[in-house]
């Protein structure tokens, strides 16, 4: 498979190298040239497929010649050791957990994945590639945990101080060995600004082999379309056409849904349900794009003011408003609508949701006035008690801590505080 940049300023690059490069040198973000669809049989047979074989047969083309089959089929094995269980509250909303996995984000497929990829490309090299990543609260955990331990890969996560759940702190400032957690003075935005400085840097460039594991990275990206395909072998039987409802900050999920679409899935429409940090659905409403700094909400994951995977998603429909509009759908909600949701969805149906899929939960009822036909799959991105404070508080009742958290709550944390870009490069130099 060929990928190029969407700032088409920087050469044409294979699956490896776009992996190992994570952002073109141009600085654009890098899109498959050509998404085959799977044949129809393939989704007319799912329901008899097992989760490892279909993400092979959808990740393939991808990947191309540049892994050999077998151990693709291996990296996908032990990305996908988790379940991915469907709870279906009525005839109009269902639940697609994707918290199951070590970190209990969503994250975590892509983190485990990209992390083997590099790891085979890497295997017989001696230089080390350094790995930076921004995170707003659970890429970074769940890169951390991909990565801990891969040879020749050294990680350095940046999150911005204050702004991320205690626990998802813990999950990315403890683990220490080749992981370094970052501290910036200020909010994701600049911690995304400040890794995509570096990879434009020279002065960086020209003495250490530096990637993202941000969406940004197609290898952490592209895996996150095998949660719509589960989903729809899950419900398929029952509901043939579905609306995704996606909590939404850096649009990465989402838009590997809507690749999901281009391979054949068949998808009535995607619904991006948003915070307060609401640059898509402005647009949506203006077709004027005009991002803003990003505002702390309760769902801090999805602070993103300016969504780095928009310009994919605009590739994919044409870079025509009209056409996108007919595929999506977008919502933003505020923290105390968020509370509401939480409360809605314990009271109502038993059920405990962070505050991420309670959004996409609002997103879902939104759609649901305009369209009460539908079903909707929400994506449940987090496990509740990564965001303790926030639930119990609302649901006012004992919220169970599961074992992964429950490990890392009492370590030591370590991290680095920073406030300029000028302070990472020297950190990144002297390392
Ligand atoms: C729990 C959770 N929900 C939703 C999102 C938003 O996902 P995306 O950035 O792919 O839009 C994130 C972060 O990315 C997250 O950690
Ligand atoms: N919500 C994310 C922000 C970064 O998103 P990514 O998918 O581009 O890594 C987070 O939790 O860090």
């Amino acid at each position: 498979m060929t990928y190029y940049s969407l700032n088409r300023k920087a050469p044409e690059t294979t699956f490896k190298d776009a992996v190992i490069r994570g952002l073109a040198p141009d600085k654009g973000l890098y899109f498959p040239k050509e998404i085959s669809p799977l044949p129809k049989a393939f989704f007319a047979t799912i329901a008899h497929k097992t989760n490892h074989e279909i993400a092979f047969e959808a990740i393939k083309q991808f990947v191309g010649t540049e892994i050999p089959e077998p151990i693709l089929k291996s990296i996908i094995e032990e990305t996908l050791n988790f379940n991915f269980p469907i709870i279906n509250l009525n005839d109009q909303i269902s639940i697609l957990e994707l918290f199951h996995g070590q970190t209990m984000a969503f994250k975590d497929v892509g983190a485990r994945f990209m992390a083997r990829c590099l790891g085979f490309f890497n295997r017989n090299n001696n230089n080390e590639v350094t790995v930076l990543v921004a995170t707003s609260g659970d890429t970074g955990g769940a890169v951390a945990n991909g990565f801990l331990g891969v040879k020749g890969v050294n990680v350095v996560i940046l999150y911005p101080s204050g702004k991320v759940s205690k626990i998802q702190e813990k999950q990315l400032t403890t683990l220490g060995k080749n992981i370094t957690a970052i501290e910036v003075d200020g909010v994701f935005d600049d911690c995304q600004d400040m890794v995509k400085r570096a990879f434009v840097d020279t002065d960086l460039t020209s003495t250490m082999q530096l990637t993202s594991a941000n969406s940004i990275n197609i290898a952490r990206w592209l895996p996150q379309l095998f949660y719509y395909l589960f989903a729809y072998k899950a419900l398929k039987p029952k509901y043939d056409d579905i609306v995704f409802c996606v909590p939404s900050g850096n649009y990465g999920n989402i838009c590997a849904g809507m690749v999901a679409q281009k391979l054949g899935l068949p998808v009535e429409h995607f619904v991006a349900a948003n915070n307060a940090n609401d640059a898509v659905v402005r647009y949506m409403d203006t077709k004027t794009y005009n991002p803003k700094p990003s505002m702390a909400t309760l769902s801090n994951a999805m602070d993103v003011g300016n969504p780095s995977n928009f310009v994919r998603i605009q590739e994919l429909y044409n870079n025509s408003f009209e056409d996108l509009k007919s595929h999506l759908s977008t919502f933003s909600f505020s923290d105390t609508e968020t509370e509401g949701a939480i409360l809605e969805l314990f009271n109502a149906h038993n059920y405990i949701a962070d505050p991420h899929g309670a959004i996409g939960y609002l997103g879902a009822k939104a759609y649901l006035k305009k369209n009460p036909k539908a079903h909707t799959v929400v994506l449940e991105t987090a496990h509740p008690t990564k965001f303790l404070d926030v639930v119990k508080r609302v649901i006012q009742n004992k919220v169970e801590i599961p074992v992964q958290i429950r490990a890392i709550m009492d370590k030591p944390k370590s991290s680095i505080k920073i406030a300029t870009y000028k302070e990472l490069k020297a950190l990144l130099l002297e390392s």
